[in-house]
């Protein structure tokens, strides 16, 4: 059993030589949270008896306290054993303080992952014992070392029986560049082992350095919405003190704020008097939006305060655009208001009022990516009650006109229906590069995927004999569509993909247009590559024929690019008597039937002439799976 940390230091009076400021990158599900509980229980921030799983991961004590802790930086206390590589680091015992940092951890969230490693000096990762390295882990490491933070790899899972420790150690000693005996091995189920890192992250990670009397800077490396407290700022203090009352200032705005409380998270929010050089620690200053509160921003004293920002500032740019439509038109109002509620916590979200003629009044949305407009679909579903039609997602053109200035801006477009109709010199795509890490069995499957969605192989690589690692750049837009869930199903589920933004390419792009009775439906207008226009038109145009019903007279499909058609269906007429089968004189039942054929005509949207069901938007705009097992925290 551990000893119970004596003399534990105190917010704001600890000592930097004794902080260890580390955070815990992993592929999804490979065991960070159940080793947070274990590093919990064991530090005894947490007792036995109010242990339960994923302790992080909490809501009732958020409302019981009114504050949200739901970022994990917390403060624990641990006293490593006398023998052990950390109890070696001094004569007597010595109690350390280890602020343990969340990441947001989702490509999503690239640049806020990035600032808050910056908020760290070591990473621990961790790599599940029975799969092995996967795409995420590559990419959180990447980002850790590209914020100079030490690396202490360590195998999970131990405990399971189909766990090849030893493979994994070689593989992850490979990529690291240490050798295998110093990969770590625990079971954060169990406890075994975890100890044993503890004392490692004290003896391998740096204390923070920072100047004690120079002007306070801190970063913040996230920032909550809390309905009773507003905005929860969570900071790494680089150099000075942050006190209470003291008025802040946040570099990137200007804006300042009285500070109304300071305190740790151990693991429940401490107040403390202030927090000083190294520490890690949250902010109030009842401002209710968390978009004066970015993560990546830094924080100084109004007066006196410090010139230079901890690193540039970067606005989240949106990568994705999509429309978001109330199913029911009534509904506008919510939609406006939940999207206004949704962005005191999310600084990312961006949107503005569109109208559609075939959907009506909604919003055109800009993401960080995938996953990141699938959240905020979700969110506003669940916590608004909302049924929403959204869009195929986009992504952002750079469109250059010819014989424009070429010192003008050019068009950005963000919304098919805004592509420009005049004379195009240019158009620009955003390309990222991914990283796929799979079996080695699959290299044909993948290579052949990625050259149709048309993707450029910058390198590959083995990372053991069986396992190798694809990189390629790719048009965002391709993978916007459905790679994922192709590189999944051809890969049997094994494939892990991960993606970064890396600038654009000029690409041979064109608007494809849906004409319904000769008239076009934006909803459906979609800016594709050349080569597949005219298989998005024949497939769409097919699809739409299924899903509208026929209709009193024909209904022609197009699909179009300019004035060109490429594809064309075409829906016969029919008139339905729904009295047809009804003889005689039964008045109610005729009344009854025709009452319910004027029900099922509300929910149709009417396009031009034709009658168009919400389910035939809803069906066809369908852009298959989720991205979502790649992602979340
Ligand atoms: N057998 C065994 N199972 C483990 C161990 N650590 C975690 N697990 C299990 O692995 C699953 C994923 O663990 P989490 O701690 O939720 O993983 P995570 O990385 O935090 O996952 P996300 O929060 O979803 O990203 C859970 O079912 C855990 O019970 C371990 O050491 N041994």
């Amino acid at each position: 059993m551990p000893v119970g940390p004596t003399n534990v230091p105190q917010p704001g009076r600890t000592d930097p030589s004794l902080i260890r400021n580390f955070c815990i990158i992993a592929h999804i599900d490979h065991g960070k949270s159940t080793l947070a509980d274990r590093m919990l229980q064991i530090t005894g921030v947490v007792d036995d008896r109010s242990m339960r799983a994923q302790y992080l991961d909490r809501m009732d004590i958020e409302r019981e306290r009114g504050i949200t802790i739901k970022s994990q930086a917390v403060r624990l206390p641990f006293q490593p054993a006398l023998d052990s590589p950390g109890g070696l680091l001094s004569d007597e015992p010595t109690t350390y303080i280890l602020n343990m940092i969340d990441t947001p951890g989702h490509v999503d969230f690239t640049y806020e992952v990035s600032r808050s490693l910056e908020a760290c000096e070591g990473a621990v990762l961790l790599v599940d014992a029975a799969q092995g390295i996967e795409a995420q882990t590559l990419a959180n490491l990447y980002l850790a070392l590209n914020a100079d933070l030490h690396i202490v790899p360590v195998l999970n899972k131990i405990d399971l029986p189909g766990a090849m420790p030893d493979k994994y150690a070689a593989e992850l000693a490979h990529i690291i560049g240490c050798k295998p005996e110093d990969v770590l091995r625990v079971s954060a189920k169990t406890g075994e082992g975890v100890e044993a890192l503890l004392s490692e992250i004290v003896a391998q990670i740096e204390p923070p350095k920072g100047v004690k009397d120079a002007p306070p800077r801190a970063l913040i490396f996230d920032s909550v919405y809390d309905t009773y407290r507003g905005v929860v700022t969570y900071v790494r203090v680089v150099d000075g003190e942050l006190k209470h009352r003291d008025r802040i200032k946040m570099m990137s705005t200007g804006a300042v704020h009285e500070m109304l409380e300071v305190g740790v998270i151990s693991p429940e929010p401490m107040k403390a008097p202030f927090i000083g050089v190294g520490e890690v620690g949250y902010l109030i200053t009842g401002v209710k939006d968390v978009r004066q509160s970015r993560v990546g921003d830094t924080v100084t004293s109004q007066v006196h305060g410090s010139e230079e920002p901890l690193g540039g500032y970067k606005h989240p740019q949106p990568m994705v655009y999509s429309g978001l439509f109330p199913i029911d038109g009534d509904d506008y109002p919510t939609l406006r208001d939940a999207l206004d509620r949704l962005q005191l916590n999310d600084a990312a979200l961006q949107y503005e009022p569109e109208t559609s003629g075939a959907l009506g009044f909604g919003f055109r949305c800009g993401f960080l990516g995938l996953l990141h407009m699938e959240i905020v679909r979700e969110r506003l579903e669940r916590e608004f009650d909302l049924d929403l039609i959204s869009t195929a997602p986009n992504v952002v053109y750079r469109v250059v006109m010819d014989g424009a200035d070429p010192d003008a801006p050019t068009a950005m477009v963000t919304n098919p229906s805004e592509f420009p109709n005049g004379k195009i010199a240019e158009i620009y795509e955003p390309v990222v590069r991914a990283t796929i890490l799979s079996p080695s069995d699959y290299i044909g499957v993948i290579m052949e995927l990625c050259q149709t969605k048309r993707g450029n192989l910058q390198g590959m690589e083995y990372l053991s004999e069986d396992r190798v690692e694809l990189r390629y750049t790719l048009p965002l837009a391709e993978i916007v569509f459905d790679f994922f869930d192709q590189l999944k199903s051809k890969t049997k589920g094994y494939a892990s993909l991960d993606y970064e933004p890396t600038g654009e390419q000029a690409a041979d792009l064109v608007k494809v247009d849906i004409l319904l009775h000769g008239e076009a439906v934006d909803a459906f207008s979609a800016i594709v590559h050349r080569d597949n226009a005219y298989s998005y038109g024949v497939a769409l145009a097919g699809k739409l024929k299924e899903l509208i019903p026929r209709q009193q007279f024909e209904v022609p499909i197009q699909a179009a690019i300019g004035s060109r058609v490429i594809a064309r269906e075409s829906i016969r007429a029919i008139r339905k008597d729904v009295l047809a089968k009804c003889y005689g004189g039964d008045i109610t039942r005729k009344r009854k039937l025709l009452e319910k054929q004027k029900e099922g005509k509300k929910r149709m949207k009417m396009v031009g002439r034709v009658e168009v069901p919400q389910e035939a938007f809803i069906a066809a705009l369908k852009t298959g799976e989720s991205p979502g097992d790649k992602a979340k925290k």
